[in-house]
């Protein structure tokens, strides 16, 4: 378990972190949103004693980071890939973690299996490409067999075998019990992985709330109805006050609204209708919405991308992420 109360971290005249508080339970992996500049990887250094928070703590099983006895078998962290000594091989940066932890040296060789790096365990840590450099940080952070694992974008440099293998290690380590805080700015890699979300912006909390529940907050029901007599539908849902929230390529319209709806009004007023379609709102929808008023640095007008926010004509079929909270 994590707990954050009242956390607030000032740089100069910068907030940083602002009054935040949730709590990171145990046997979920939880994903940790914002946008650019949000104050996560602040968060995250002060639940690793690297930061001193101006104001609250962050408390890890009830204690802590600097008061705990054998840090690194109780919380294992990928915050800084590049923070390895790049002349050392990686057996030997695990060797001396190991050591200096009092963490049994046959555990050095399984984190190395864990992590596929058995064919790079003797070569520098300088000559690791990204990818690597990031599993070799995973198998740092997993040495001391933690009960809290904290990792700041850990899926960074991955190739798709990568991803897939961070996925399931991250599941599995929550189906051990493990208390699993990941950062991520990728929604649809968050939206297969995660299953409590905690969204931060500008500082501050914005939800804390399980996937699911989520999207279906910041989302619109939707479907997809395909008819030859567009404006006559447009009309009729008009009349029953259901908003329309796209026009598709196809001559389709998105309404947000349920297909039982759409067909018991398209059967009153005898609409012809081609097809209706589910749609499934994604994670990243949900979040553009909820942060669109906290994000620090943006290159477009807000709510650009959303969709259902862009001019008629211009949504392509099929651009929603069906099942984006499933996995
Ligand atoms: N050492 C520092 N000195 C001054 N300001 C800082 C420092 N570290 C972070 N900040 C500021 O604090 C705010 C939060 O930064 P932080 O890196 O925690 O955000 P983030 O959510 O991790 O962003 P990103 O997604 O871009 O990694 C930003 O405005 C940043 O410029």
């Amino acid at each position: 378990m994590i707990e954050v109360t009242d956390l607030t971290k000032r740089y100069g005249n910068t907030t940083a972190v602002d009054g935040l508080g949730f709590r990171v339970r145990p046997g979920l992996v939880t994903g940790f949103l914002g946008p650019n500049g949000a104050g996560k990887s602040t968060t995250m250094r002060m639940m690793l004693g690297l930061d001193r928070p101006t104001a609250g703590e962050v408390r890890i099983g009830g204690t802590p980071y600097r008061q705990l006895r054998d840090p690194l078998r109780t919380v294992g962290a990928l915050l800084d890939t590049g923070a390895v000594h790049p002349g050392r091989t990686a057996l030997n940066h695990l060797r001396c973690l190991a050591r200096s932890n009092r963490i049994p040296a046959r555990r050095v060789h399984e984190v190395i299996e864990l992590a596929g790096l058995e064919d790079a365990a003797h070569r520098r840590a300088g000559t690791f490409s990204l990818g690597m450099g990031q599993r070799l940080g995973i198998a740092a952070a997993l040495l001391g067999e933690p009960a809290v694992v904290v990792l700041d974008e850990p899926v960074n440099g991955l190739d798709p075998e990568g991803v897939l293998w961070i996925r399931r290690l991250l599941r599995d380590l929550a189906a051990e019990g493990r208390t699993v805080l990941m950062s991520s700015h990728l929604m649809s890699e968050a939206a297969l992985t995660v299953d409590h979300l905690v969204v931060i912006g500008r500082g501050r909390l914005l939800a804390d709330t399980g996937m699911t529940a989520f999207i279906d907050e910041h989302t619109e029901a939707g479907v997809r109805v395909r008819t030859p007599e567009p404006e006559r539908l447009r009309d009729v849902l008009a009349g029953a006050g259901i908003e329309v929230v796209a026009d598709c390529a196809d001559g389709s319209l998105r309404a947000a609204t349920s297909a039982e709806r759409v067909g018991e009004l398209v059967a009153a007023h005898a609409v012809p209708v081609h097809e209706v379609t589910r749609t499934h709102a994604s994670l990243e929808e949900a979040f553009m919405r909820l942060t669109a008023d906290a994000v620090e640095y943006r290159s477009q007008r807000p709510g650009a991308d959303l969709p259902g926010t862009k001019p008629p004509g211009t949504e392509q079929p099929g651009t929603e992420q069906p099942g984006g909270a499933h996995r």
